[in-house]
């Protein structure tokens, strides 16, 4: 070690053992105290804050920080050195700070201070403040053991600033089943992202590794933080593409100290919306049709189903529908309770469409029958004659009854069927709103509607419907929404989560590379950018790769133009190298040989880490698990539905693997049959690819696929 590394380890172990002792004073201090559990308010309050300190001091005893910055803020005294940890923490006998929270407006230097002489700025409640950083200092603590100080700038040194050498170190190191947080190396184009705005729709564009599931993460901690008057957890929300994706992901909120932010899925939302009234379809089948292997491939252009059904044009559609609708709701007759007495429809008409105009359309229908039956009430009190108040009073119960029967309280479903009657239109379905859609369409919805299954894409209508039938609750609106994969995201579902949220506040992000369900998703970030205020809306864009070697980054990269004309952006990788990617040509007979050989030298190696096979399609997944386990080689296979990821080796289809990453990663079956020179086979591979971390095989029988068979350079090796 050299002199001056020494003095810094030395500094920062007296510093470190000073800090541990004063935590755990404070910790014991606060423990002494006992519970207050009674009813005094200002007791309560201070429970509260004594709770949440033994808390943090719990949590951060382990690892109390992993950062260091001197700064010297101008027209001060300084520089001070400010230790930067996942939880704020106090001295033990003052209030000052022993260790700065991440997410405090002083940290933000940490990150987004990249070196040179320049004064940095950060924005403070009370202002932009000014001054010059002097060092920063990335410490690595385990189980309160310091384990390595590395500067990664310091203005008193000649040595050149080795900025990204701690965040190899972290990108080097294997990973497990779970997502991580990644505080300690969250870079500064990252953390202009997390820091942005509450009340933005924020869209962001990221090549695939570049950290957006994990950058939306740690923005929702910082919100919290920053905002935790304005905002709770309980009324955040992320949407992600599956329950095992969310499995996968589960772990950096608790790591971050957040808990109880609602984690779903669109379709599992929306089933609970809709009370479990409609199934979803088995997704397999629809998976199945999509990513076909054969010459006869369906088009995912703006008829595919999702594609339509997704648009704003049929949400427009629907709301012309429901206007529609509004107009002739009210049953077409006078209403009379007895022989003579008359409730003209006008008047009907008058309170459901005037009056009660500003509730939802089944509230309204509520109101209005309500009003009838106290219409009645007041009518039979004029009624002197006993018997006869008596009589009118039985006939107006059975009219009004039959009245109510008339007005069809449909639910959201029922009413949605209906607009895909072959046999039957709708009143308030004009001939031209009919012709609106598409036979092929119209007959597969309506034989699925049958047996009250719906597709993916028929969620947003149905709620959107739900919306004008019932209106949204205050418990249904989310201070913040995060919606991850977005691509795959149809327009209709944003605008209508943009219902569900509180001044547009969205974190949006998704890679249009990645864009394998072309059938469903945008192809524009514009489709959803588009709907929000050019005042709240930021567009980010995400470049560099942080999950895979740079060898592995180059060659997904080539993929991805042998089959785009004009990919979006492409991957920037860390300097981060490894093996060159390797492509092997196998026959029929001796790939599950080769597979079991590869699965087995991975098996071997010490800290193995995960393993994943993937393969285009469910069914060749099913077939592979089967070969390998008739030959000794024991994997997990994921398929639709799955809840859980478990790590080790796993058969997987390429779309399930999708926001997933594995330390190593065979890429079976690379040939013209299953990848075709076409945008979708190169995004399908691309996002193959780009889920390695360390290493990256592919296997192909015959011919190599268009799509990798030109591909030069030193990254590649073939077998
Ligand atoms: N600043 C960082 N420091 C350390 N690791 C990082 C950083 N940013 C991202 N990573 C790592 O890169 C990997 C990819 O992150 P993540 O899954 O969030 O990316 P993504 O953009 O959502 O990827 P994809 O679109 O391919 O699913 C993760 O292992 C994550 O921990």
């Amino acid at each position: 070690m050299e002199s001056g590394l020494q003095n810094a380890y030395q500094e920062e172990l007296e510093q470190l053992n000073h800090t541990i002792r004063d935590m755990n004073a404070h910790l014991e201090a606060l423990r002494a105290i006992p519970s207050y559990t009674g009813p005094d308010l200002t007791e309560q309050v201070l429970e509260s804050i004594r709770d949440s300190k033994r808390r943090n001091l719990t949590h951060a005893m382990p690892e109390p920080y992993f950062g260091r910055l001197d700064f010297h803020e101008s027209g001060k005294t300084g520089p001070t050195p400010l230790y930067i940890g996942k939880f704020g923490v106090e001295k033990a006998d003052s209030p000052e700070l022993l260790v700065v929270d991440w997410r405090a407006p002083v940290a933000s230097l940490f990150y987004s201070f990249t070196g040179g002489s320049e004064a940095a700025i950060y924005d403070s409640p009370e202002g932009a403040i000014e001054g010059l950083v002097y060092l920063k200092r990335n410490l690595v603590i385990r189980k309160q053991i310091l384990q390595r100080v590395v500067d990664t700038f310091d203005r008193e040194s000649d040595a050149i600033a080795v900025t990204d050498e701690f965040l190899l170190y972290r990108l080097g190191e294997n990973k497990d089943n779970k997502l991580r947080d990644i505080v300690s190396t969250i870079q500064a184009e990252q953390d202009a992202i997390i820091r942005a705005g509450k009340n933005n729709a924020l869209i962001i564009q990221g090549v695939a590794g570049s950290g957006k599931t994990t950058v939306a993460l740690h923005r929702l901690a910082y919100l919290l933080y920053q905002y935790r008057d304005q905002v709770k957890a309980e009324k955040m929300i992320i949407f992600a593409p599956s329950r095992m994706f969310l499995d996968y992901i589960s772990g950096v909120l608790p790591e971050l100290g957040v808990g109880h932010i609602q984690q779903t899925t669109f379709a599992d939302w929306a089933l609970e919306l809709l009370d479990q009234e409609v199934k979803l379809a088995d997704p397999s089948e629809r998976l199945r049709y999509w990513f076909a292997v054969g010459p006869d491939r369906p088009e995912m252009d703006d008829s595919a189903p999702g594609r339509f059904k997704g648009s704003l044009r049929y949400m427009q559609w629907l709301d012309q529908v429901l206007d529609a609708y509004e107009q002739i709701a009210v049953p077409d007759a006078d209403f009379s309770p007895w022989e003579g007495k008359k409730l003209p429809r006008s008047m009907i008409r008058e309170w459901f469409n005037v009056e009660y105009k500003h509730e939802s359309l089944m509230k309204r229908r509520e109101r209005v029958l309500a009003r009838i039956k106290r219409w009645i009430e007041i009518e039979l009190e004029k009624v002197w004659e006993v018997h006869l108040r008596k009589d009118y009073k039985k006939k107006s119960g059975e009219k009004l009854r039959a009245y109510t029967k008339s007005w069809t309280a449909y639910t959201p479903f029922t009413f949605y069927k209906e607009l895909f009657n072959p046999d039957a239109r709708p009143a308030y379905v004009s001939e031209a709103a009919s012709a609106f859609i598409p036979e092929d369409l119209r007959k597969t919805t309506w034989a699925a509607a049958k047996k009250k299954l719906v597709q993916t894409e028929d969620f947003a209508p149905l709620l959107y419907i739900r919306q004008r039938f019932h209106g949204i609750h205050g418990d249904l609106r989310f201070d913040h929404t995060v919606i991850d994969e977005a691509q795959d995201f149809s327009p209709f579902q944003v605008a209508l989560l943009a219902m569900h949220t509180k001044n547009g506040s969205f974190s949006i992000l998704g890679d249009l590379s990645q864009g394998i369900h072309a059938y469903q998703g945008i192809q524009d970030w514009h489709e959803m950018l588009d709907q929000f205020p050019e005042d709240n809306r930021g567009y980010y864009t995400l470049n560099r790769s942080y999950r895979s070697t740079m060898e592995i980054i180059y060659f997904a990269n080539e993929v991805l133009k042998n089959g785009v004309q004009e990919p979006p952006t492409l991957a920037v990788p860390v300097f981060r190298s490894g093996d060159p990617v390797t492509v092997a040509q196998t026959g029929d007979a001796s790939l599950a040989a080769q597979l079991t050989e590869a699965i087995a030298a991975h098996r071997s190696r010490e800290g193995a880490g995960t393993l994943a096979v993937l393969a285009r399609t469910e069914d060749r997944c099913r077939q592979l698990h089967a070969e390998l386990a008739a030959a000794g080689c024991e994997a997990n296979l994921i398929v639709p539905g799955q809840q859980q990821y478990e790590g080790g080796v796993s058969i997987v289809p390429v779309y399930m693997a999708k926001g997933l990453e594995f330390d190593t990663v065979l890429l079976i079956d690379v040939d013209p049959e299953h990848y075709r020179a076409t945008p979708q086979d190169a995004k399908l591979l691309y996002v193959g690819c780009t889920r390695a971390l360390h290493e990256l095989k592919l296997y192909f029988r015959g011919e190599p696929s268009p799509l990798i068979a030109g591909i030069e350079g030193d990254f590649i090796t073939r077998d």
